[in-house]
Formats: C-alpha cells, structure tokens, sequence
C-alpha cells in the first residue's frame, strides 16, 4: 500500500497581457446592482490554482481550481491538507468523506467544496498514474470513439465582430457554438431587441443545422426570462444558461417547466445533494457541473449516476482535463464544452498556459489516449514569465 506524502498547492497569478472584454461581453449577477461598478470583475478569473498531491514513491497526481485561488489554497494547506497526508489515496470515498465531514460546517458549498475537488483530482490522477491507466479508464471506460466539443466564446459584442468570430470558428468544424448575451433587465425593451439581433444574425451565419446555445451567466431574473423564452423559441436554442442566480432553484425549476427552451445549469452548484436537487425539482434540463467545483471526480461520478437516473443529461462547465475524463466514461454524458485557444479574457483561458496535454479539438471533437495513465496533464513551465506563482 502506498500512501499520500505531500500536498503542494500553488496559486498562479496571471500577470501577462490580457484582452479587454469587448462590447457588452455578458450578462452577469452584478448587473443587478444600483452601483454598476465593475461588473467585469466577475470575469477576472485571472488566478489558477494547482494541488500537486505526492504519493510515497515520488509519484504525483495534479489536480486544479479556478474559484477564489488564493482563498482555496489557504484552507487546503490549512484544513484539508492534515486530513489527507497519510491516507492510502485507492481509499478515496473515504478521504473524500472525511474532507466533507470534517469542515461540514463551513466547507459544504463553494470555498470548501472547491478544495475537496482539487484534492480529489488530484487523488484520481494519481491512482490513474499508479495503475497506468488514464482516468475514463477506472471510471468506465471508453463510451465514445471521439468527444464531440462545443465551441464556447462568441461573448456579446457588435453584430459584425460575432458574425465574424462565428464565421472563422465554422472553419474548425464545430458542429455546436455557445454565445453570451449582453443586455437583461437593466436594459428594458430596446436591451432585449439587441439580444434578439444577435441570436439571429449568429443564426444567419451558422444555420440549423448546428447546435446554438445562448448563456446569460445568472444576469437574468425569472420575470425578464419569461419574456424572452417565446422570443427566443424560433431561433431553435439547445438551450438557455443560467438565466438566474445559482439559489433560485424554484425560478430555474418555473422557466423550465415553460418547456419553451432547455434550461440548462449547474456550474455554481456543489455536491451531489446539491446536483440532485436540482435534478429532483426539474430546475434543469442539461445538468452543468465543473468537477473542479462540484466535488471532484469521486462525487461527479456520483452525481452522473443520478442525472443518468433522472435521464438529464451532464455536460461539465469548461472542458478541460478534469471533466472530459467523464464525458468520455459516461454515455450520459454526450458532448463538451470547449473554450478554443485564445489570449487570456475571461480567465478559462489559464488552463492552456499552465498545462500541457489538455486535449485539443479537431474538426469538432477531441480525444483521450487509451494508454496515457492518470488526466494526461502535466504542468508546465513555458509561460512563467506570464505568472507570479505563490507557493
Ligand atoms: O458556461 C461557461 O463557460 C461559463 O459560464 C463561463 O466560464 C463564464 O465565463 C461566462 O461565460
Ligand atoms: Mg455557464
């Protein structure tokens, strides 16, 4: 039996150049706000954090968060981290168990929830290492030849700049496309009208016969939602984003029981009793977890098994290493979220200038190596000059 050594937790300041968000950019839960302020602050993702969790032979697992970094990393070094060292990580539903009900206090939702899920990742890529086998692997297997992605960005700006995105992103042969609204309930009549346009004109330019999904980051409310969903229904949406904050489980379970447009959510969501409320209530039609949030891998392998019961379908927030292990291990699970290589806006762009080997799409979907052990990523030093790195 081996078992865990060390935990090193890293926070890994972005201080490179970054792209100002254009336009409207998105909707978000500031904008309900008198003081306007700098609502773009929501999206100042600009901080990753890394767990590196060694067992005794020198073997290292890699696990991440993208939630209040330096925050996270303070409560595993000071909290979870004790719990964990020591522990034989085969016997993970007991560390996990551990972790969640000895911080239940506090750690249940958000902060604490979110370091359980580095550590947890970590935890999976190390016993993937430790086995020589990728991840999907130890959750059941391959349930796709390939993972078809979609391309998520096309955040609110002028009509032509999104045509124009859409156009160039076509040429990649995404069969799927996310977009961002930039106008709600501040903006009344004339905000809506703009909404409108701009689902239309993305439409004229990819057609019907791909999936469009529309994404308001909770900048809705239920009243505002429930003016735009018939509005909306003709541009045929796979579905409508997080239209209201994350606790208005009973406004999310209203709109989608209009039945007009899937109601999708999840990503602010923690814990498998979290996911399964929203589930039992019907809040959602497309169930949106990050692993690097909800719990990590043991309770979203959890928490898919009830969504498969449910027949909601789980598409993870964000791609990215720790979700597509998943998708590929659950039928249940059909496509992902992909956000394409750009420079550093929004912040989910980090993960592609700390790691290396996250899978890349090609012609719309993406792949996992059968033989490649643990997530397949590693960390990588090529863009340190871009970071300050807070050990
Ligand atoms: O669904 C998403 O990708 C998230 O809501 C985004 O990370 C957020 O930046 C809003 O676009
Ligand atoms: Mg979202």
């Amino acid at each position: 039996m081996t078992k865990i050594k060390s935990i090193r937790t890293r926070v890994w300041n972005w201080t490179g150049p970054t792209v100002p968000p254009q336009g409207n950019f998105c909707t978000n839960a500031s904008d309900a706000l008198w003081d306007k302020g700098d609502a773009m602050a929501s999206f100042r993702f600009h901080q990753w954090l890394t767990c590196e969790v060694e067992a005794e032979d020198g073997t290292i697992g890699i696990g991440n968060a993208a939630l209040a970094p330096t925050v996270v990393k303070k409560a595993i070094d000071d909290w979870y981290a004790p719990l964990v060292i020591g522990e034989d990580p085969f016997d993970y539903a007991y560390i996990w168990e551990k972790m969640y009900r000895r911080t239940h206090a506090w750690g249940r939702k958000g902060i604490g929830m979110t370091a359980i899920s580095a550590i947890d990742i970590a935890i999976w890529d190390l016993m993937g290492k430790l086995v020589n086998k990728p991840v999907f692997k130890l959750l059941g297997g391959r349930t796709k030849e390939k993972i078809p992605v979609y391309y998520s960005k096309l955040y609110a700006d002028s009509i032509p700049a999104m045509q124009k995105e859409a156009e160039l992103a076509q040429k990649h042969g995404y069969q799927a496309y996310k977009s961002r609204f930039g106008y709600g309930p501040k903006d009344g009549m004339s905000g809506m009208r703009e909404n409108l346009k701009r689902v239309e004109a993305l439409r004229e330019v990819l057609g019907y016969d791909v999936d469009l999904m529309l994404e308001c980051y909770m900048g809705w409310n239920v009243d505002y939602t429930k003016r735009m969903l018939p509005k909306l229904e003709k541009f045929e949406p796979r579905w409508l984003e997080e239209p209201v904050i994350a606790e208005d489980v009973n406004g999310y379970a209203e709109l989608n029981a209009m039945g007009i447009v899937p109601i999708s959510g999840g990503e602010h969501e923690f814990g498998l009793i979290g996911c399964t409320d929203l589930l039992r209530k019907g809040a959602v039609s497309v169930l949106q977890y990050d692993t690097n949030r909800v719990g990590g891998i043991t309770a979203a392998q959890k928490i898919n098994a009830v969504a498969e019961a449910f027949q909601v379908p789980v598409i993870p927030h964000a791609g990215q290493m720790h979700n597509y292990h998943l998708t590929m291990a659950n039928a249940n699970c059909p496509i992902s979220e992909y956000f394409p290589v750009f420079d550093v806006e929004v912040g989910n762009e980090l993960f592609y200038y700390i790691f290396k080997g996250d899978a890349e799409a090609v012609d719309g979907y993406l792949q996992l190596d059968d033989d490649t052990p643990g997530l397949g990523i590693e960390i990588t030093e090529e863009h340190i000059a871009n970071f300050e790195v807070i050990e």
